[in-house]
């Protein structure tokens, strides 16, 4: 990597030139995502090679990332395509061209006519059995109890590699170690998805670069079409995802990358840090920006000693100096949040997603356990309401299309082709299921439920569909006397609704990999292990592994406060981290030091649970 090649700029700043391509590095808080809204916005008004049907394409990391641009471009809205990259390469290539994929025997790769979006790679039962029935009978023996969970854990995480010579092959990471024969077919226990028209979000890559190496005129399509491609968050792209942006490079269209190495965490999922740094195209302009806005000066001083050996130290543009750092030692994770939980914008972020859950159970009655009981007293009735919670879920983040989309699946049919209980009536059709669950939704938040039992919620859905019952011919079955009509009254809404988990989570706990991209004032990072201090003490962000990264990522979402929760701390580790001339302070527990708290809330009486 060359970097004295790159030019200096600031967010603000507009380029002159935008028909060539460029990177543009930066660390966090830098404005990277401030500065390409406007980049596109700039291109939209003055380039000269954009027409009536063709657009900027806009590619971020996740689907709120794409909101949050889509709301930032104004009148230039309906130039653009804001997307991610899986949406952008599905709906521009796999849906309309999969009919051109075939296998070596000249069938149609893909059931084409029951494709129907992409999915998240759940390995099925069926699906093992009839695979290594059919590949490996031999083998048959090992997909029961522990070893089934096994192989299904692994193929859950098969992703797709590229050979030197540009071939894609199927593997799943070296720690799931599976029988060398299985490795042979992984293609073929995808193909009996594909044969269903299931799509794993794995495979949008995959299919998109072989539709275009198969039928390069599709590329001069895209590229007359999308003249200006440019992808935020490029440190985690993918080897095959960088093939086709080169190849759509060659093809006319003009490149821009944005990102930051050091917040690269995604090599779990195959994306190459190095596809960024050496990222080359003829011609290239190399820029970097400095500047970090997000953070105060205490902040970025431990961001910037955690960076020191690579590029980028950055400037503070707020000029504030802030509050130290906090390093916390807890003995009990709520004493922890009772206290220092602030009214509002504040993010806990832990490394793994079964600390969500825990943290989430700590703080609130055990939701998941609800969520199995309702399972084992009313299977069906369980899933109508965990899709009805789901739904009520987004809307309350005022997601209303992920909240309509969710509560569509209670209209699917059964085996049968019947509607699912607790619903009665005929199978509406798609315009009626869409406008019944508009109501329904309508009407449950209407209800303002979070206070009301699952009973009195059912009760108020089952008047409510029946009154309209001539318009909507379906119906809700009442609960009736015994066991569950009990665990019905028990049940708080709340807690069904505080139980279930989104795609894209957004709550008030998350994974740091789910805090990609957002900030807030106070950041809670809480450390499981004491030997995670190590990415504060012995920082390493080139490393191969992400780890020192993904706690650089989770730190730098911090505004004015951030908490680094730790469970112990050697005399060792405590006279290290004072003797880093970082201005960290450390509090063994809350209780004895409370005297700081006032200055971050004024000490609250609410528990995190008022915030989920
Ligand atoms: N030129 C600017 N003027 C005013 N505010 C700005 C400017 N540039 C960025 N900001 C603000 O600074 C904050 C950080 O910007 P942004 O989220 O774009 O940074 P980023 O480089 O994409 O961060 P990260 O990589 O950490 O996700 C945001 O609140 C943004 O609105």
């Amino acid at each position: 990597m060359n970097h004295s090649k790159s030019i200096l700029i600031s967010s603000g700043d507009v380029l002159d030139n935008f028909d060539h391509h460029f990177r543009v590095i930066a660390g966090p808080g830098a404005g990277k995502t401030y500065w390409l809204t406007n980049h596109v916005k700039n291109v939209v008004k003055h380039s000269s090679r954009l027409n009536p049907v063709s657009k900027v394409a806009c590619i971020t990391y996740t689907n709120i990332a794409a909101e949050q641009v889509l709301n930032n471009l104004g009148e230039c809205v309906d130039k653009v395509e804001v997307s991610t990259i899986h949406s952008f390469f599905y709906k521009n290539i796999i849906k309309p061209y999969a009919s051109h994929l075939y296998d070596e025997l000249g069938n149609q790769l893909i059931a084409v006519e029951k494709i129907d979006g992409h999915e998240e790679h759940n390995p099925s039962f069926k699906k093992i059995e009839s695979w290594i029935g059919e590949y490996n009978p031999d083998l048959k023996f090992l997909i029961y109890q522990e070893n089934g969970k096994k192989i299904s854990s692994a193929l859950s995480h098969l992703t797709w590699e590229v050979e030197s010579s540009g071939k894609c092959f199927l593997d799943v990471p070296k720690e799931y170690r599976l029988p060398k024969k299985l490795k042979k077919s992984y293609f073929d226990y995808k193909k009996l998805y594909w044969q269903e028209g299931r799509i794993h979000h794995e495979d949008v890559l995959y299919f998109s670069y072989r539709i275009l190496c198969e039928n390069p005129i599709l590329l001069i399509f895209l590229s007359a079409k999308f003249p200006y491609i440019f992808l935020d968050e490029f440190q985690d792209t993918n080897p095959i995802q960088t093939m086709i942006v080169k190849m759509l490079a060659k093809s006319g269209s003009t490149i821009g990358v944005i990102g930051d190495p050091a917040q690269s965490i995604y090599s779990f999922q195959g994306a190459k840090r190095e596809d960024f740094l050496d990222f080359y195209i003829q011609d290239i302009a190399y820029y970097e920006i400095q500047d970090n806005r997000r953070s105060t000066s205490k902040i970025i001083r431990l961001l910037n000693h955690m960076r020191k050996k690579g590029p980028v130290q950055q400037d503070c543009i707020r000029n504030e100096e802030g509050e130290c750092v906090r390093v916390i030692i807890y003995q009990k994770i709520d004493d922890v949040f009772d206290n220092l939980t602030p009214e509002s914008d504040f993010c806990v972020l832990t490394l793994k997603n079964s600390f969500v859950t825990k943290l989430k159970s700590t703080s609130q009655d055990n939701c998941l356990e609800i969520w199995d009981k309702f399972k084992n007293l009313d299977y069906n009735r369980q899933i109508f309401y965990y899709h009805l919670s789901v739904a009520i879920a987004y809307a309350r983040q005022h997601r209303y299309e992920n909240a309509l989309n969710e509560f569509l699946h209670v209209f699917r049919p059964n085996h049968d082709g019947e509607l699912r209980e607790p619903l009665k009536g005929q199978i509406p059709s798609p315009l009626l299921s869409r406008s019944i669950a508009i109501s329904v939704l309508e009407h449950v938040l209407d209800l303002e439920p979070f206070n009301l039992s699952l009973y009195r919620v059912n009760e108020s859905l089952f008047s409510f569909l029946s009154d309209n019952g001539n318009k909507y011919g379906i119906f809700l079955k009442k609960i009736a006397k015994g066991n569950f009509k009990k665990f019905s009254e028990s049940v708080l809404f709340s807690n069904l609704v505080s139980g279930v988990k989104l795609g894209e989570d957004l709550g008030y706990i998350r994974t740091i990999h789910k805090a990609k991209g957002a900030e807030f004032k106070t950041v809670f990072v809480y450390l499981h292990d004491e030997s995670h201090l190590n990415c504060v003490l012995n920082p390493d962000l080139e490393n191969e592994d992400d780890l020192h990264r993904i706690f650089y990522v989770a730190f730098s979402r911090a505004m004015d406060n951030l908490f680094i929760l730790t469970p112990s701390l050697s005399p060792e580790n405590w006279e290290s981290l004072k003797g880093l001339n970082l201005e960290i302070e450390i509090y063994e527990s809350i209780e004895a030091e409370h005297e700081y708290i006032p200055k971050i809330n004024n000490r609250v009486n609410r528990s995190l649970l008022d915030f989920f």
